[in-house]
């Protein structure tokens, strides 16, 4: 009976999964021989053979060992002594207020315990010669195990030995979660409350103070920091850490701090240290491009991870996933949690929803499951829940993106399941179209997650992929800055005062049309002007307000002028999370029916506008949201995106203004922001885009999946099976020209 209701619970989420993949599944499942299995776990075990090869001897980690990790490592080893030969610890002498003051605030910490933790890692050892090596250096490259204690331990030891001379020290995070916990962790450790010795700085959210000598920053906000202060002379030592990551942010922050550091020393100021991190990086890549900076080794690795390979290749990830956490919860002691790696929040929430249907259908068969998800959208509060305890005797599984993959130590966590896949930006520069797509990781990407386990004791990684799939994998990953629109990049370093952007020091240069197209957008938005130099326009240092991408920034700005930014505030909001629409396949003709009353045919801005203006009119109701099958966590987002953008537009006193019923307006204000986001309809009913002459469609979210405008435009394609449009609005070809002359010159759109 109990296998029954699983099997049940299992095929109603497939049926309720919209996309091709699991309805491919569901056609498989139906099959009579499933049906009549006794248990839907062991029929899968064989039929999928979601069976796992371990390809480690025992209680050792194979990515230390392995020769993939060890030809990237051409570098003069620090190696620890044995704890017990190191010195007594000398015990920081708290004063009462701190140790109050930390006592309310973490609950009661064991600071001597977590004294006893820190010596026991293993860069503990090599903390005098690592810090006398340091010292010594203006710029050092760092490598170590992942939970080895960079992060939390360098910058401490740093700050213990006086390195810092009195400054700060900046640690970046190319995200906030990791900046925000592994502060509070380091705040723990060296025993004061979180803000005063350490603190941390993250987008709208600053928990530092005078006395702060060591701050986690995500990058951005130390690349934010650096327009107003190009040689960051508040920090004697910057460390950036995960290097590996390569964000559009830390690539362009390695050029802006090594030109500090040059600047700095020309001008006779305090040098600048750098300190480069990571446990997967291409050392002689870095070393070069920091001046043949030296490299230094941490060895071991704390707590040992197994990793096990897929016997077979996996066609549905998800459903191997789920099936491979089922075979390991009824198998597993609680309080052993499990995370797992996904690619981006519609595939989380509607994994999670499927865990937990399940767990509801398997009460008395393995601990109770405690499910959460975790992905960049997610409010800060909801996202560091996840780092709670788990209630005794129950067992928590993390469905995460690649936010949990760096830096973070997620407590509990014994088991990780590695999809091996990732969702990531894709373009290319000469047809200038932007794409979102789901790909491999790299083999350092998949060392780093395997790294969120063993961490507070030995772990287990299962890999939803072949070894043979692994071998294929990419060793790094290409940098964002490869593969990325970078009209961004470009915008932030002339708001960076650097005007020769093709000269600027990149590790890997992109390429010259990436640069070239990414001028040109920003000229045809109005943000730059190309006479003797290119600079930015009153306009473009506005556009440098928004946290946005600049065709979202220049609608806003645009609408200012429309006496429209009330509507586009909400617009943009909506634009920025995930769909606010929800539609479970078991219920998608209900679903479509009752949501026609707000679908306008102007197109997808228009009816999300409808939306908001529905869900505001009965103020957030859940009920409401449930019956006209709106995603009330995604609507609670927008809401939260909206109010900050909103106090941009006060603090840079653009009037929020209503244009009323007035929706042509609207869409004219997205053409001004997204005119090379333009396609127009053939003779044959297909789409091109204006500005590649590819083709194109909509894709059948839209609500102008039906229709068939003469021009539209688009926020963004994704590639499935064919290049789709999504988020569109149907516009007047002249408002594009108008928008853009220069653009259109040559390919004046024909009025319809
Ligand atoms: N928030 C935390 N709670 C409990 N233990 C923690 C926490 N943060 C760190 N630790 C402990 O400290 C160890 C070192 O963490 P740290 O982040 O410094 O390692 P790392 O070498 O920087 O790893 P990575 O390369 O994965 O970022 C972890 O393995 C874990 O044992």
């Amino acid at each position: 009976m109990r296998n029954e209701n699983v099997e049940h619970a299992l095929l109603t989420y497939l049926r309720s999964n919209a996309n091709d993949k699991s309805r491919g599944i569901c056609k498989r499942l139906d099959h009579p021989e499933f049906k009549c299995s006794n248990g839907w776990l062991d029929h899968f075990k064989d039929r999928h053979n979601i069976t796992f090869k371990k390809i480690c001897g025992e209680a050792k980690s194979v990515d230390v060992n392995s020769e993939a990790m060890n030809d990237w490592w051409k570098i003069s080893h620090i190696k620890g002594k044995m704890p017990s030969e190191e010195p007594p610890f000398k015990k920081k002498k708290l004063s009462s207020q701190h140790s109050h003051s930390h006592a309310s605030q973490n609950g009661f910490v064991n600071t001597h315990k977590l004294q006893q933790e820190r010596r026991k890692l293993p860069i503990f050892p090599a903390k005098h010669k690592l810090t006398q090596q340091i010292r010594s250096l203006d710029t050092a490259i760092v490598i170590g195990e992942t939970g080895s204690g960079k992060t939390t331990q360098i910058p401490q030891f740093l700050h213990e030995a006086g390195v810092h001379r009195g400054s700060i020290i900046a640690v970046t995070q190319p995200r906030r979660v990791a900046a925000i916990t592994v502060s509070q962790r380091v705040a723990q450790e060296s025993g004061t409350l979180l803000g005063h010795l350490v603190g941390y700085s993250v987008r709208f959210e600053d928990v530092t103070s005078e006395s702060t000598k060591i701050k986690y920053m995500t990058d951005g906000m130390l690349l934010r920091e650096s327009t107003l202060d190009p040689l960051m002379k508040r920090y004697s030592i910057i460390v950036l850490d995960e290097a590996h990551e390569r964000t559009i942010h830390t690539d362009v922050l390695f050029g802006v701090v090594k030109k500090a550091q040059r600047d700095r020393k020309k001008k006779g100021l305090k040098p600048l240290k750098i300190i480069v991190m990571s446990a997967t990086m291409d050392v002689d890549h870095f070393s070069n491009y920091f001046n043949k900076a030296p490299v230094l080794y941490l060895e071991g690795r704390q707590y040992p991870v197994q990793v096990y390979y897929s016997t077979t290749s996996q066609s549905d990830y998800v459903m191997a996933a789920v099936v491979t956490l089922f075979q390991l919860h009824r198998d597993q002691p609680p309080n052993q949690d499990v995370l797992i790696f996904m690619t981006g929040q519609e595939e989380i929430e509607s994994t999670v929803r499927c865990i937990r249907d399940i767990s509801k259908d398997m009460v008395g068969e393995g601990p109770p499951l405690v499910v959460c998800p975790l992905y960049a959208a997610l409010p800060s509060h909801l996202q560091l829940k996840v780092f709670n305890k788990t209630p005794q005797g129950s067992r928590k599984v993390i469905v995460a993106t690649n936010i949990a993959e760096t830096s973070v130590t997620i407590h509990g966590i014994k088991f990780v399941i590695d999809t091996g896949v990732v969702k990531a930006k894709l373009y290319n520069p000469n047809s200038g179209l932007d794409l979102l797509k789901v790909v491999r990781i790299s083999k350092a990407q998949a060392l780093q997650r395997t790294g969120r386990a063993g961490r507070e004791s030995s772990g287990t990684c299962y890999r939803i992929y072949t070894e043979e799939e692994f071998d294929s994998f990419k060793k790094n990953t290409v940098p964002e800055i490869l593969r990325c629109n970078l009209s961004s990049v470009v915008l932030q370093l002339l708001a960076l005062g650097i005007s020769d952007i093709v000269n600027f020091d990149f590790m890997d240069k992109p390429s010259m049309e990436s640069l070239i197209g990414a001028v040109h957008q920003l000229h045809s938005l109005g943000a730059v002007t190309k006479e003797d130099c290119i600079k930015l326009t009153p306009l473009g240092k506005q556009m440098v307000s928004f946290p946005l991408d600049p065709r979202l920034s220049k609608t806003v700005l645009i609408a200012k002028d429309n006496h429209c930014l009330e509507e586009i505030l909400s617009i943009v909001s909506m634009l920025s999370v995930d769909s606010v629409m929800f539609t479970p396949q078991s219920k998608r003709e209900e679903a479509l029916e009752t949501r026609k009353k707000f679908i306008s045919s102007d197109g997808d801005h228009v009816t999300y506008l409808n939306i908001y203006r529905a869900y505001k009119s009965v103020r957030g109701n859940k009920e409401w949201c449930h019956e006209n099958f709106i995603n009330l966590r995604n609507m609670k987002l927008a809401l939260e995106v909206r109010k900050q953008l909103r106090g941009i537009c006060v603090k840079l006193e653009l009037p929020i203004e209503s244009c009323g019923q007035d929706t042509s307006v609207l869409r004219k204000c997205l053409a001004f922001g997204f005119f090379m986001n333009a396609a127009e309809l053939q003779k044959e009913g297909e789409f091109i885009s204006l500005s590649s002459r590819k083709p194109v469609s909509i894709h059948p979210s839209s609500s102008l999946f039906m229709c068939k405008p003469a021009y539209v435009i688009y926020n963004e394609l994704i590639q499935t099976t064919k290049c789709y449009m999504r988020d569109l609005s149907v516009v007047d070809p002249d408002w594009l020209y108008e928008a853009a002359p220069h653009y259109f010159r040559k390919k004046k759109p024909k009025p319809g």
